[in-house]
């Protein structure tokens, strides 16, 4: 496991030509963008959890039935000050790091004093966001970096901040059919008043307002959640919308701010700053996108954590979310680099397998409706409500199925009903080995494997035209274990989970998070980038094709 997760990876500047067999379907014509961490050590430092390491952006550009591949590594103000100081100097979520080689306890003190209030790191590693004509590297800091996709060239830095006063934001933003982008972030030093915020980047310059002015600016705050705690807001990943709902679990998995504040002196990391009350609920919070007001409703179900939201709907008078939850939070702790070793057979199972939960909820509470009485009417899901005593409700979720993770869905279906997942399949570890399409209705699944091969989370691409909610294919980055086998982009047909065509390429690549889509729509853009192409002079992959 060293091999796809401790190992640092070359950048591929030059676009090398993959060699395909099978066939690509002639319409798919864009660009898959990814991105995830691709170094773990600087000079003779090494970071302890993969999550740290430096963003490595990668491209597969698939035109006219070739791919072109290349990668680079962000060049965030964190790349460039590790690079110069050829050591690891700014602090990652499983690693602190000390800048200034303090020379005396004098200086080390005062150090120390000056990093109470953390100023956290824009090595944005985890995922791509679309923003108008824009496209950002993303983190869950307060910064994010925006980057040539075509080239893979590192921006401006933006700190998100300066538009709405978040110190954490999420990876996991949604968007609706203009673009706009919805996300969530967490204010934890604004006058001791620990809230969650839902804020709306605009993809354009609103009507009426001053033309030339960057969208960022016209960002508005949507709603506002308290946090139940004031001192250890909750800690998550992404969250859920419907046509006209937000969805935000408040999980008992939540950030100690005062062990924050504190960490750098304490000479501990980030990570140390989390931890899971398992004794307590999870709350669940409903924004109605129109009031942007809460729904009153006090909503709560039993202690989990969840990373990653799959998708959610309304339905009857209720709404409809499914997650990928696990019963306390050692995925996370099995992201340490000392974990993912020879022996991660050993050290990397999960005590809490990913289960992929249905929940519902009511909309309003009947106030005729007897205490213990399921408020849940709709027949497609097992999940129930119960009222309690108190005027709470009381979510249990139906089990749909397990060993999920990375979920995506057709992005058209976001927020709507649906039916199809497509995720990476996890057995015992957090490794994936398999690439799997789950059928909500039917409950039966679709798998892709292959011997040593490593797959990426799975993305699916609507074939123009679609009518059915699979008529697309699925793009995975395959890293191959086996060496006589290149990594290759594996090109599935996403109705049958049948191979349709690979690309494999003679590169270095490495394991990625998360990423997008950008397909050739504008046909002036495609033929801008098609000459690009051709002047950089992409050069062919020699390697063995697969058997
Ligand atoms: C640096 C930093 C953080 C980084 C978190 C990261 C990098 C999380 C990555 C999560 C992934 C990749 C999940 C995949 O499912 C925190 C804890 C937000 C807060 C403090 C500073
Ligand atoms: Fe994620």
């Amino acid at each position: 496991m060293e091999k796809i997760y401790g190992r640092n990876r070359k950048e591929q500047l030059e676009p090398v030509r993959a060699k395909v067999t099978g066939k690509i379907p002639a319409w798919l014509q864009g660009t898959l963008l990814r991105n995830g961490p691709g170094m773990h050590t600087v000079g003779e430092s090494r970071y302890n959890h993969w999550f740290d390491g430096l963003a490595l952006l990668h491209s597969f550009t698939i035109r006219d039935g070739e791919v072109y591949y290349r990668s680079k590594y962000l060049r965030s103000d964190t790349y460039n000050a590790n690079i110069e100081a050829n050591r690891i100097v700014v602090s990652e979520f499983g690693t602190m790091a000390y800048p200034d080689p303090c020379k005396n306890i004098f200086s080390k003190a005062f150090s120390y004093l000056t990093h109470t209030i953390p100023d956290f790191t824009d090595n944005c590693l985890i995922n791509i966001m679309k923003c108008g004509e824009d496209f950002y590297a993303t983190s869950e800091t307060n910064y994010i970096r925006k980057i040539n996709p075509q080239t893979l060239e590192t921006l401006e830095k933006v700190d998100y901040r300066k538009y709405v006063a978040v110190n954490l934001a999420t990876s996991h933003p949604h968007y609706d059919e203009a673009g706009n982008v919805l996300n969530m972030g967490t204010s934890i030093v604004e006058k001791g008043k620990t809230k969650y915020m839902i804020f709306k980047i605009p993809a354009t310059v609103p009507e009426g307002k001053k033309k030339g002015k960057s969208s960022w600016k016209h960002t508005e705050v949507f709603c506002c959640i308290p946090s139940h705690s004031l001192l250890s807001p909750s800690y998550y990943h992404s969250f859920g919308v419907t046509e006209n709902y937000v969805i935000f679990l408040e999980q008992p998995f939540r950030l100690d701010i005062l062990k924050m504040a504190t960490a750098y002196i304490r000479g501990v990391n980030w990570a140390s700053c989390l931890a899971f009350h398992r004794e307590e609920k999870t709350y669940i919070h409903i924004v109605d996108q129109r009031t942007r007001q809460p729904v009153q409703t006090k909503l709560y179900t039993d202690p989990m954590v969840v990373f990653h939201h799959v998708n959610a709907y309304e339905e009857d008078g209720c709404i409809v979310f499914d997650v990928i939850a696990y019963e306390d939070n050692s995925l996370y702790q099995l992201f340490y680099l000392a974990n993912l070793n020879q022996d991660f057979k050993e050290n990397a199972k999960l005590t809490s397998i990913p289960t992929l939960r249905r929940f519902a909820v009511p909309l309003r509470v009947d106030k005729n409706a007897e205490v213990g009485s399921n408020l849940i009417k709709v027949a497609s899901t097992t999940a129930t409500a119960l009222k309690e005593q108190d005027g709470q409700v009381y979510c249990q979720p139906e089990f749909l199925c397990e060993g999920l993770e990375l979920p995506r869905v057709n992005y058209t279906h976001n927020g709507k009903r649906y039916r199809y997942v497509f995720a990476a399949g996890v057995h015992w570890s957090p490794v994936p080995t398999k690439i799997i399409k789950y059928d909500i209705l039917t409950k039966s699944s679709l798998e892709w494997r292959e011997t040593d091969c490593w797959p990426a989370e799975p993305l699916f691409v609507p074939v123009p035209g679609a009518k059915g909610e699979d008529d697309g294919v699925i793009l995975s980055a395959i890293v191959s274990t086996d060496p006589q086998k290149l990594p290759f982009l594996l090109i599935l047909d996403a109705k049958s989970f049948t191979e349709l065509a690979r690309a494999s390429i003679d590169v270095d690549l490495h394991m990625d998070l998360h990423g997008l889509f950008i397909p050739d729509t504008d046909s002036e853009a495609k033929k801008q980038a098609t000459s690009e192409e051709q002047r950089d002079g992409a050069s062919d992959c020699h390697g063995t094709p697969p058997t």
